[in-house]
């Protein structure tokens, strides 16, 4: 049997080929599924269910041949997504006469968490997909959260007792190569498992499919899975490698990024679970590169009762071992209080644990992929935020990265850090506490406070936020790209100014303008940059790119991507970008406030946004720039109406070009807005810069004006 590693969820998804309806209902369940269930970690078996009775078709064909083609052709398209979203998915052909008795066995074989069923488009008969819906439910465990969909929608729901619930995308961070060593290691372990009935995909499908061995089954009870067919994943270095290597050659915009780490991955077998049940300090410990022998006369000791690691501090006056040992400590962490001590305090775990009353449930304010976050108190009564870090593999890394960059950092938009802990099993960061949360929460959370909410509030925080990305970009000699600028980092104090947070991603730049290129593409779904997505390339231009999708999420009320809206608009950008263009406001702002808006401030955030989010990096304006549109520069106001008509008038003639679009490039519009970059470059050549604008070089200003 094979089953997602441990802690990991299974997510059977019953997809039906439909031959004459070009797969849109098994890309449609399957796009619905990934989307709106799968979490990082999944595996998501696409299960297909082939009649008794069908083994030949109407051209005398293998039935089972084409229909491994077929899905071979289907779902290759979903490799990038797998791989971003960080789940593993598989394809099983089991023969029998009853769907949904298959359906449920194979849920409980697996003991799938989630079982997701849905129905042919056009489907006549009453909502077939919901009776299976119900039947499954039925029948299956009551861990097990079943969904009916039909065209799009979930018409059936069964909750799970199990508390792992939906995967809610807006919070998925990505780091593309631990996605990649994961899936690789994952994948082959699970082909070794069942190498008896698996069968790998070539290319030519030819060896796909043992004709032999689909020759008979009559009952379900019958072992009748037919194929297992890793998706794009191959340990034997078939064509498809040879694909990756090619694409990566020629460096086209797809996933060439994903291609490389694939093609320099494919011998690795890493065994990455969930999170280790060992504390963050020992498992950083097991890593071979981090560790170093040191002597821990200064700033570490071995705690002689409990044997933990824990910080000496000569001002506080802490423990001092009396075994006075060579031991090994992550070298991250040596010389980390002295060299901080000036701008921030080193905590003992005690005074956190007191501070928040011992992690109390009720002071736990927020949860993100890596942290808890809890409100806490100070004996002085300065009210305080507690990160507590969970172990991963870049643990370490980010902690000592937030504390380098956060303490260089003043600005009344920048979070302040008040001090830090490493102790025992710990990584701790103590921030200043903002009363009203995350910027996610009060758009997008409770809407009870929106009336507080308001178009005033909203333009004050999108001002601080400039002017916080223009300090970073734009501080000395050193530029600071945050590289993970999302609405749930901006955190709101009592009268909503902003503070941007979460330094653990942000990287020193020489200048803001030179590109580097990054293997550790990471970030969040919604906000990630075209370039930086395709490419890994970062420079200052990809938190314009995000900070542009903050400001559509305040304009509209809308989250970044969400499965709630319709096909085609679950990208906020996406469905943005058409408004934009035509200057319909109305139906970009968001509903749930009054219209007594202010206009001129609303045509600011419009056109700083518009800005923001243009596909080509050298389009996008400097921070500076994008402050400026906010404050209402009358002469930089001017500019950009003049650059946006520009781009009006590139965008039509481009969609003149280009109506098409396949599968792929509908889930890379959707999710995550990646496009070919033509459009871009072209406006960035037919563009005027403001230093040509402002030396009045450009001729054809006036036509736009
Ligand atoms: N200083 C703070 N004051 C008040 N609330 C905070 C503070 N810091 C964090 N929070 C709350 O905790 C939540 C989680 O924060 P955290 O930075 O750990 O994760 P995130 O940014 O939401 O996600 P990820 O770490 O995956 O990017 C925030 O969204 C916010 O609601």
């Amino acid at each position: 049997m094979i089953t997602a590693s441990s802690g990991s969820r299974t997510v059977v998804v019953g997809v039906k080929m439909e031959e004459q309806e070009s797969h849109t209902h098994c890309s449609e369940l399957l796009t619905w599924s990934l989307v709106n269930v799968a979490q990082p970690g999944d595996l998501i078996v696409a299960l297909h269910v082939l009649p008794n009775h069908e083994t030949v078709n109407r051209d005398g064909k293998s039935s089972l041949f084409s229909l491994v083609k077929a899905f071979d052709s289907v779902l290759s398209g979903y490799e990038g997504f797998c791989n971003l979203k960080q789940v593993d998915l598989k394809l099983k052909i089991c023969r029998g006469s009853s769907v949904r008795r298959i359906l449920v066995r194979e849920a409980n074989e697996y003991r799938a968490t989630h079982v997701i069923v849905g129905a042919p488009r056009g489907f006549s008969k009453i909502r077939p997909s919901i009776s299976i819906g119900r039947y499954c439910a039925k029948k299956l465990s009551k861990d097990c959260w079943v969904f009916a969909v039909d065209n799009g929608k979930a018409v059936f729901k069964r909750d799970g007792l199990s508390s792992t619930n939906c995967a809610d995308l807006k919070g998925s961070r990505v780091g593309l190569l631990g996605s990649i060593q994961w899936k690789f290691g994952k994948s082959s372990k699970v082909l070794n498992d069942d190498i008896q009935d698996s069968i790998l995909l070539d290319s030519s499908c030819h060896k796909a499919v043992d004709q032999e061995s689909y020759s008979g089954g009559d009952g379900e009870n019958e072992k009748n899975s037919l194929a297992m067919v890793p998706v794009k994943v191959n340990d034997a270095g078939s064509s498809v490698k040879a694909l990756y290597d090619r694409e990566v050659a020629n460096l086209k915009p797809g996933w060439p990024l994903l291609h490389s780490r694939i093609s320099s991955s494919d011998r690795r077998v890493s065994e990455r679970s969930s999170f280790p049940r060992i504390s963050v300090v020992q498992w950083a410990m097991q890593l071979p590169s981090r560790n170093l022998s040191y002597d821990k006369d200064r700033f570490l000791g071995l705690d002689s009762k409990s044997g933990a690691l824990v910080p000496v501090d000569a001002e506080i006056g802490t423990i001092a071992s009396p075994e006075r040992k060579s031991i090994n400590i992550p070298k991250e962490l040596v010389g980390l209080h002295e060299k901080y001590s000036s701008s921030c305090r080193l905590f003992k775990y005690q005074e956190l644990v007191s501070a928040t009353s011992n992690f109390l449930p009720e002071n736990l304010i927020g949860k993100g992929g890596s942290s808890e976050v809890y409100r806490g108190c100070l004996p002085d009564g300065k009210e305080v935020a507690v990160k507590i870090l969970k172990p991963s593999e870049d643990v370490l890394k980010e902690f000592v990265l937030e504390i380098e960059i956060i303490t260089t950092l003043h600005h009344i938009n920048i979070i302040s850090l008040v001090g830090f802990c490493f102790e025992d099993d710990n990584l701790l960061l103590v921030y200043d506490f903002l009363s009203r949360g995350s910027l996610e929460h009060n758009l997008h959370g409770n809407k009870k406070n929106l009336h507080e909410f308001g178009w005033t509030e909203r333009y004050k925080v999108a001002l601080g936020v400039a002017k916080a990305l223009e300090y970073l970009h734009n501080n000395g000699d050193k530029t600071v790209i945050h590289r993970d600028v999302k609405s749930s980092n901006v955190l709101l104090s009592e009268d909503f100014e902003p503070q941007l947070s979460d330094f653990g991603l942000a990287k020193w730049a020489s200048s803001s303008s030179s590109y580097t290129t990054c293997t550790d593409v990471a970030g969040t779904f919604g906000y990630l940059a075209p370039e930086y997505f395709m490419y890994g390339k970062v420079n200052d231009k990809i938190d314009v790119y995000a900070f542009g999708v903050v400001l559509l999420e305040l304009l509209s009320g809308r989250k970044p991507i969400s499965g709630d809206y319709p096909k085609g608009q679950e990208s906020l950008v996406m469905w943005a970008s058409p408004i934009l263009n035509s200057g319909k406001l109305s139906q970009l702002l968001d509903p749930s406030l009054a219209d007594n808006y202010d206009h001129e401030k609303i045509e600011r955030m419009v056109l700083a946004a518009t800005l923001c989010i243009r596909r080509a990096p050298g389009a996008r304006p400097q921070m500076s720039l994008i402050s400026k549109v906010l404050k209402g520069d009358a002469v930089v106001m001017k500019w950009a109406r003049i650059e946006i008509n520009a781009l009006k008038a590139s965008e039509l003639l481009d969609e003149e070009a280009s109506p098409t679009s396949n599968l792929q490039s509908h889930l890379n519009l959707a999710l995550l807005d990646v496009e070919d970059d033509t459009l871009s470059l072209w406006s960035v050549d037919q563009n005027v810069s403001l230093e040509d604008y402002l030396r009045g070089r450009w001729s054809r200003s006036s036509s736009f004006d």
